[in-house]
């Protein structure tokens, strides 16, 4: 059931919280909290996305804040890090905010960098950590080919997986095939995230393992819905959210039968500041259950009038986007 607009507008609180580097290409993360009867829920979706988009983000944070969680099946939950596209002489520095995380997750295929940046910043992850795991993010940002040579390269220093190193299902089929022999399972992002159809990469058997995350897909029940049709294994992962969107999906993960993987989860650590206290990692792992929102941290954070307004307008769009789906 969906709440009524003015029930939203009611509790909706926006703040503006700076990051520790650079991520996405923004300093700063922007973020809506609502409150409901079971407590407040996170909506966050990215700037740039329509009202179609920030709709589904919307049923995600409606669902934290106006129904139970699912039951968890586990009480922590084990977390990489998360390395954004830096220098290779600031990757320490960033590293150090994740406390004894036992997988490193690296961005690579950035706009403006090259394949002899991702290599020399794997490289100096491994260097200073021999024995984690390194999983690499290339967010679509590569074609099939150029996705071959850099896997070819990037598997000299051990790679758990590529997420998302083509844009396309065809392209994601395609480059497994090339690659199968390498033995670099391919995780899906994109294409489960912002896909029409989630399904769609499994059933090209494009993938080898799901990333989800809460509120691009709509909430905790949609996502365990997928994972279970796709009988792939699944990681969890932020949308660079709050330590609120964070909780949400730390009951994902504990929700799911099985979790091979570590989850994308230890994001608060990029944060400067939060909502509540700052879920971070702690030897490698976050605690499942709800946080407590600070109203101290949610007035000294708050967005400009100006934002929130914005935020307001955007709120009004995206229930009227639900509003039309259930009639
Ligand atoms: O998975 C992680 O380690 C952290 C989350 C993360 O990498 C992302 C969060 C938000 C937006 C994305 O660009 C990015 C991703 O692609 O997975
Ligand atoms: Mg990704």
């Amino acid at each position: 059931m969906l709440p009524p607009i003015d029930a939203l507008l009611e509790s909706l609180h926006v703040v503006r919280l700076p990051l520790a580097t650079r991520f996405r290409g923004v300093t700063e993360r922007e973020a809506a909290l609502v409150r409901g009867p079971e407590g407040w829920g996170e909506w966050s979706p990215f700037l740039e996305y329509d009202a179609e988009e920030a709709a589904t983000w919307l049923e995600a944070a409606i669902e934290d804040a106006w129904t139970p969680r699912p039951a968890a099946r586990r009480e922590r939950i084990p977390v990489n890090a998360t390395l954004p596209a830096v220098a290779p002489g600031e990757v320490a520095a960033v590293l150090a905010r994740f406390d004894r995380c036992r997988t490193v997750k690296v961005k690579v295929a950035e706009r403006g960098q090259t394949l002899h940046d991702d290599v020399a910043r794997v490289r100096e992850v491994r260097t200073l950590l021999p024995d984690v795991r390194i999983r690499v993010d290339a967010n679509g940002g590569w074609n099939v080919d150029e996705a071959e040579t850099a896997i070819r390269a990037l598997e000299l220093l051990d790679l758990e997986y590529v997420e998302q190193p083509c844009a396309t299902v065809p392209e994601l089929a395609e480059l497994r095939g090339r690659i199968h022999r390498l033995g670099v399972p391919i995780a899906a992002d994109e294409s489960v995230r912002k896909a029409t159809d989630p399904m769609a990469v499994v059933a090209a058997g494009a993938a080898d393992v799901l990333v989800v995350k809460v509120q691009p897909l709509g909430g905790v029940r949609r996502a365990l819905a997928i994972v279970e049709a796709a009988g792939l294994p699944a990681v969890v992962s932020s949308a660079l959210d709050t330590s609120v969107g964070l909780s949400h999906g730390a009951a994902l993960a504990a929700a799911l039968p099985e979790l091979p993987y570590d989850c994308g989860l230890g994001t608060a650590a990029l944060l400067e500041a939060d909502v509540a206290a700052p879920l971070t990692p702690v030897d490698g792992s976050i605690p499942v259950g709800r946080v407590t929102v600070d109203e101290h941290r949610l007035a000294w954070h708050a967005a400009s009038e100006e934002r929130t307004a914005w935020w307001r307008e955007r709120l009004v769009a995206a229930h009227a986007v639900l509003e039309a789906a259930e009639r």
